[in-house]
């Protein structure tokens, strides 16, 4: 009898122990989640980062995700092609026009040398039109954020060029304009498992090579056209082979806008990471606010590359102004004041490469520095930094997003600087 009261009693002090241990386990476990808000203005890259969360910390993709990217890849495929047709339209490309046989001399107007010749040379590819320059021409007023529509003599000689077709009463013939057709007519998206058909495919080959169409390209910022539409043009044939399955890198590239909140849930290194990915453009940002409690990190993603594009939701706004504006709400915002906030200067391949053919200045007229990668990746942060009304500590990155090597880095450091100020905060 004693016997079995000794044991129930070491039972029941197992059990106890069993309890607080749980509680405990609980409690720590609680005390070691951290909430993450992925914030920022449409297509900037919140959820690419989180894809790559995902890919560094989760269990990656499987077999199912990819044959349901490979849907949204195709339509990301067609959506470029249809476009860059639609904007062949708006900016008066004839197809087949090829910048570099344009006689510049013909359309030179006084205004060319103002401020826009680096822009004019590279988007034309022309090579030539940079004498165009006049140093007495008046300079051009720049509104800060204002979208500079090409005008130049190789934009005046493709409106020339198209309006003399236009004249002639005739359509355009040839390869191109056939192929155009077939692909404007062709549908959206394509099912599961569905391959675009071989004439459609073709007829997106033969476009994307026009090189009126490369023009038009490299005069995106005049329109709405996603950041993914060279890296899927120029890999057709693997991209839109029957058999195609698609690699991370594709996963990356590829884009969909977001339209709910979604969680997802990480464990690093023993901390439970809840990542909260929103979408960006304006007509999601009413449901963000729920989510705002108890956030101890926030990632804010700015698109450094977009700085002369407007906004996908009107056609006046400067991309990179939304999203400061956007920034000085987030950062000055009463429930964050104690939130760790984390800025990705993100796309910066994009950027660079833009730097090649388009002055900061031309957009940003209190910029006075090169048009470099250094000194206008500073600015651009400096702006943002200069927002922060409470001089709260904001650490700035910048992320090229797509680039899985570079972002593990990144998040490397980020998790450090999150755990580090949730410590402080807690007073440990
Ligand atoms: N080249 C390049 N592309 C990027 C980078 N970051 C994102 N992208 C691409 O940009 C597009 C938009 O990225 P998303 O992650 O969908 O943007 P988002 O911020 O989630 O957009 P919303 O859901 O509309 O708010 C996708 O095609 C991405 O592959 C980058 O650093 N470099
Ligand atoms: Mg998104």
């Amino acid at each position: 009898m004693g016997n079995c009261a000794s044991a129930e009693s070491v039972a029941a002090a197992a059990a106890s122990k069993d309890i607080d241990k749980q509680l405990k386990m609980e409690q720590k476990a609680t005390e070691q989640t951290i909430k993450l808000l992925l914030l920022g203005a449409g297509e900037t890259g919140k959820s690419t980062v989180l894809k790559q969360i995902k890919l560094i910390h989760g269990t990656g993709y499987v077999d199912e995700d990819r044959v349901a990217y490979r849907v949204t890849i195709l339509t990301n495929v067609i959506t470029c092609a249809k476009t860059l047709l639609n904007a062949m339209e708006i900016l008066k490309i004839p197809y087949s026009f090829d910048p570099s046989t344009v006689d510049v001399s013909q359309f030179q107007s006084p205004g060319d040398a103002s401020g826009g010749d680096a822009t004019v040379d590279s988007k034309s590819d022309a090579g030539s039109e940079g004498e165009a320059g006049d140093d007495d021409a008046p300079k051009k007023e720049v509104v800060e954020g204002q979208l500079q529509k090409t005008e130049d003599p190789i934009a005046r000689a493709s409106q020339q060029a198209y309006q003399n077709i236009l004249n002639s009463g005739e359509p355009q013939k040839g390869p191109v304009s056939e192929a155009a057709a077939v692909v404007l007519a062709s549908p959206m998206g394509f099912g599961v498992g569905e391959p675009i058909p071989k004439n459609i495919v073709d007829a997106i080959d033969i476009v994307w090579k026009d090189p009126g169409v490369q023009y038009c390209y490299r005069r995106a910022n005049e329109y709405q056209l996603i950041d993914c539409c060279a890296v899927f043009l120029n890999d057709l044939a693997r991209i839109c082979d029957p058999s195609f399955l698609p690699l991370d890198q594709d996963i990356l590239n590829s884009r969909v806008m977001t339209t709910t909140i979604i969680e997802t849930r990480f464990k690093i290194e023993g901390i439970i990471f809840r990542v909260f990915d929103v979408g960006g453009q304006r007509s999601e940002r009413k449901k963000w606010a729920p989510y705002f409690d108890d956030i101890n990190a926030i990632i804010y993603l700015v698109a450094i590359n977009s700085y002369d594009q407007i906004c996908f939701e009107d056609d006046s706004t400067n991309r990179m102004v939304e999203s400061m504006n956007l920034f000085a709400s987030i950062c000055n915002h009463p429930m964050f004041k104690k939130t760790a906030m984390i800025i990705f200067m993100n796309k910066i391949d994009l950027f660079r490469a833009k730097l090649e053919t388009t002055l900061i200045s031309d957009y940003f007229p209190t910029y006075e520095g090169p048009n470099d990668y250094d000194n206008g990746s500073e600015y651009f942060a400096t702006r943002f930094l200069s927002l922060n009304k409470y001089e709260k500590k904001i650490y700035v990155h910048f992320t090229w997003a797509t680039d899985t090597k570079q972002i593990k880095t990144v998040l490397a450091i980020v998790n450090q600087i999150i755990l580090r100020s949730n410590l402080v905060e807690a007073g440990l």
